[in-house]
């Protein structure tokens, strides 16, 4: 059975949903599954934006087929060449052994570093700005290099203000027969897995998505559709916002995100006592983390969303306990910075971890260490619980009046 919706006059999402998948990019967790979305354009001219993953492959030609009602596919557009999208590309040109597929140089170089087929008869290639018209609709192709491939490009629809954003604003979360935002909880349903998403795929390439937010300056977008999650067509100034906020890596909250690694319950004491004393100065909405509990993606999400971090765990083998090592480095790489930052090391007779902690946060730009870290010698002790609560003295300063 066909299971499309009409978002805008004679054009479709035809994609699918996945709710079997565990793990996205087999990485990340998957709770409520992802959507792989597609766009049918039906005009003069019909033309199809990115394909979608093989798990959905049956879903998608029904949905194509009963949209075409027996017409001809003429274009097919590449926005995208990362799998989960292109799974159907092969399947489309066999199909409709005339459409011409719609890319850039990098997107066809992919496209034939992943798969066999002789595309050369089919390929139309665009450059920056290059207009496709379809009849009554237009599309402008927006270069997105590094959002979050090198090929990706997004396509404005010029006559409805369309964009068609590839990857961007793309959420984790299968559709639940709401695909507009508007129809959905999205604060309550989408958008901490939209911050996920966003923090995890796009978040290294922060610049990358100011210089298409550039791009895009003074077009008029009444609606966005991302290949992942809701389409957006009431809070596209809200979702817009948060975007810039998260590509320059500004905090939305002031607040504070404890995450901890602890074999023995030695370290998780030493930060509870500091949350407890936190909460009673006043600091709100506390996020605590146990490193080894919590998968790195969700704590990444946190760590975007909050302006103050504390980090604390033990030495393990001369080293940093595996797991929290496993998630600074995994902020190394995704560009984490400008955060407020408070640590505490744990040690039996030679202490590594505080001085591998400050290491790798010294790897982060503008990572401020607001006060003296404390390492602590197996466990904390009643003696020392001024070092605590110069601690939490020193945060909640941060938080509360900085
Ligand atoms: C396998 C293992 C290796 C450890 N390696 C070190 C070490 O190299 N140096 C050290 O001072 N303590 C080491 N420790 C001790 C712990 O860091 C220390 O006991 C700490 O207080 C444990 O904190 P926790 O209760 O939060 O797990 C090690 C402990 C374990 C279990």
């Amino acid at each position: 059975m066909y299971n499309v919706r009409e978002i805008s006059p004679n054009i479709y999402w035809v994609g699918g949903n996945d709710r079997r998948i565990n793990l996205f990019e087999n990485l990340f967790p998957l709770e409520n599954g992802v959507s792989y979305n597609s766009y049918l354009i039906m005009d003069e001219k019909t033309a199809l934006i990115d394909t979608v993953d093989d798990s959905v492959t049956n879903q998608y030609w029904e949905n194509i087929e009963h949209v075409l009602n027996g017409r001809e596919l003429d274009y097919l557009i590449i926005n995208h060449m990362e799998p989960d999208h292109c799974g159907n590309i092969e399947d489309v040109i066999r199909r409709f052994p005339n459409v011409k597929v719609v890319g850039n140089t990098k997107s066809f170089q992919l496209f034939h570093q992943f798969y066999t087929m002789d595309t050369k008869a089919n390929e139309m290639l665009v450059c920056e700005g290059d207009e496709l018209n379809l009849g009554a609709h237009n599309l402008k192709f927006v270069f997105a290099p590094m959002v979050h491939w090198p090929e990706v490009m997004m396509d404005y629809e010029t006559t409805k203000g369309i964009l068609f954003a590839a990857d961007a604003f793309g959420t984790f979360g299968a559709l639940n027969g709401n695909l507009f935002d508007d129809e959905t909880d999205y604060d309550n349903v989408y958008l901490d897995e939209a911050r996920r998403y966003y923090a995890n795929i796009v978040g290294k390439f922060g610049a990358q998505v100011q210089a298409v937010f550039k791009k895009l300056a003074g077009a008029q977008v009444n609606m966005i559709c991302s290949l992942h999650g809701p389409v957006f067509r009431k809070d596209i100034a809200k979702i817009m916002d948060l975007y810039d906020k998260w590509s320059r890596y500004v905090p939305e909250k002031k607040g504070v995100v404890l995450f901890y690694g602890s074999m023995y319950g030695n370290t998780e004491n030493a930060v509870m006592a500091l949350a407890n004393k936190l909460g009673q100065r006043g600091i709100k909405d506390i996020r605590v983390y146990d490193v080894s509990k919590t998968h790195p993606s969700y704590i990444i999400s946190d760590i975007w969303k909050y302006s103050h971090l504390v980090a604390a765990a033990p030495t393990y083998n001369m080293g940093l306990y595996y797991p929290m090592d496993n998630l600074l480095h995994e902020m190394i790489a995704l560009g984490v910075k400008d955060r407020k930052v408070a640590l505490i090391g744990n040690h039996s007779w030679a202490s590594a971890a505080l001085k591998t902690m400050v290491d790798r946060f010294s790897c982060m730009k503008n990572m401020t260490l607001i006060c003296e870290s404390i390492d602590i010698r197996s466990r904390l002790k009643e003696d020392q619980k001024e070092l605590l609560n110069d601690l939490a003295d020193a945060i909640a300063k941060s938080v509360l009046e900085d």
